[in-house]
C-alpha cells in the first residue's frame, strides 16, 4: 500500500467530487432505484453491500459503481455530477498511466512496457463511490470485508473519516482462520493524498513481483464516511498471464492466464474473505 501525494488533483476537484458524491446519495430513492439490482458488469450499478446473494451478514455499505473507460457511463442526476466524475476519471487515468511507467522501469523494462502489454489506451476503468453511514454498533458490522482489488493499481480517496485497514503480511492470508488472527493496520491518509492499492492483475502480470494487498473498511458511529475509488484494469476480454519479459530466465509462470472479466466475475461469486481471483489462477 502506498500513499500518493503531489499527484496534480486539486483540492477543489477533490472537494467537488466528495460533494457530488454526497448529493448523489441524497437523491430521492426513485432516482437511484433504476441502477439497483442487475449484474456486476452493468455499466452503472448501485446498491447495498458487495454481493447480497452470497454474503451471510449484510454489510454496512452503499455504493455506486460506473464503468468509465473505454466508454464513459454515469448517472445523469444530480446535475453536474457526471461532468465532475468524468474530469476526475480522466485525471486518475493519467496518474495511473504515469505510475505504470515507473513500475515498468522498476521491473527493468522501458517505460511504456506495461502500457503496450496491456494496451492501456483501451484499459477498462471502474469508478466507485462507497458510502458508510454512521453505525450505532460499529464493532458488530463491517463496511467492506477483507478483499484484494481486481485490476492493476486502484486509487482511493476518502473524506475525513478513517476506516481503511490493510492486512499485515501473514503466513497464509488465504486461510480464513489465519486471516482472523492476522493484524490489521489502520491507515490514516495524509492530507490530499490517494491510497494506492495493487490489484490482482498486477500480481498476475508481474508474476508476483508486485503483490496485491488485502484490505477492508470498518465503520464508525460518528458520521458518513465516503470513499471514492478508481480501479484500472486491462481491456475486459483480453487474456493476461505473467508478461513474457517479466518472467526471469529460470522462472516458471505462477499464474494461469485469465481475462479481467472472468476475474471480476470470480470475485463476485465468492465471499470476499479470500483472494478469490488469485486463488483460482495460482499454479
Ligand atoms: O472504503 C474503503 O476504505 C475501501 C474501499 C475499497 O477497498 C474498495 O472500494 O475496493
Ligand atoms: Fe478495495
Amino acid at each position: 500500500i502506498l500513499q500518493l501525494i503531489n499527484h496534480g488533483v486539486s483540492q477543489t476537484l477533490r472537494e467537488e467530487l466528495l460533494r457530488a458524491s454526497q448529493s448523489f446519495y441524497d437523491l430521492p430513492e426513485q432516482d437511484r432505484k433504476q441502477y439497483e439490482g442487475g449484474n456486476i458488469l452493468d455499466p452503472i450499478k448501485c446498491g447495498t453491500s458487495f454481493n447480497v446473494n452470497v454474503e451471510k451478514n449484510l454489510l454496512w455499505r452503499d455504493y455506486l459503481k460506473c464503468h468509465v473507460h473505454p466508454h464513459f457511463h454515469a448517472p445523469l442526476k444530480p446535475t453536474g455530477f457526471s461532468k465532475i466524475i468524468e474530469t476526475f476519471c480522466k485525471t486518475s487515468r493519467e496518474i495511473i498511466g504515469e505510475l505504470l511507467k515507473g513500475i515498468s522501469i522498476s521491473l527493468g523494462q522501458e517505460e511504456n512496457y506495461i502500457h503496450k502489454v496491456i494496451n492501456y489506451e483501451s484499459s477498462f476503468q471502474i469508478f466507485v463511490i462507497n458510502f458508510y453511514q454512521p453505525c450505532p454498533k460499529p464493532e458488530l458490522a463491517m463496511g467492506l470485508p477483507p478483499h484484494s482489488d481486481y485490476g492493476l493499481p486502484t486509487l482511493l480517496l476518502q473524506n475525513d473519516l478513517q476506516g481503511f485497514q490493510v492486512l499485515h503480511s501473514c503466513p497464509s492470508p488465504k486461510k480464513k482462520k489465519i486471516l482472523h488472527s492476522c493484524k490489521w493496520i489502520p491507515i490514516q491518509p495524509l492530507p490530499n493524498s490517494f491510497l494506492l492499492n495493487t490489484g490482482d492483475h498486477m500480481e498476475i502480470l508481474t508474476n508476483g513481483k508486485y503483490k496485491s494487498n488485502i484490505h477492508r473498511a470498518i465503520v464508525n458511529n460518528k458520521g458518513t464516511r465516503i470513499t471514492i475509488g478508481a480501479a484500472h484494469g486491462p481491456p475486459l476480454d483480453d487474456t493476461f498471464g505473467p508478461a513474457t519479459q517479466l518472467l526471469g530466465e529460470h522462472d516458471l509462470p505462477l499464474y494461469q492466464p485469465i481475462t479481467y472479466r472472468d476475474c471480476m466475475n470470480l470475485q463476485q461469486s465468492n465471499e470476499l474473505d479470500k483472494k478469490s481471483c488469485l486463488d483460482h489462477v495460482r499454479i
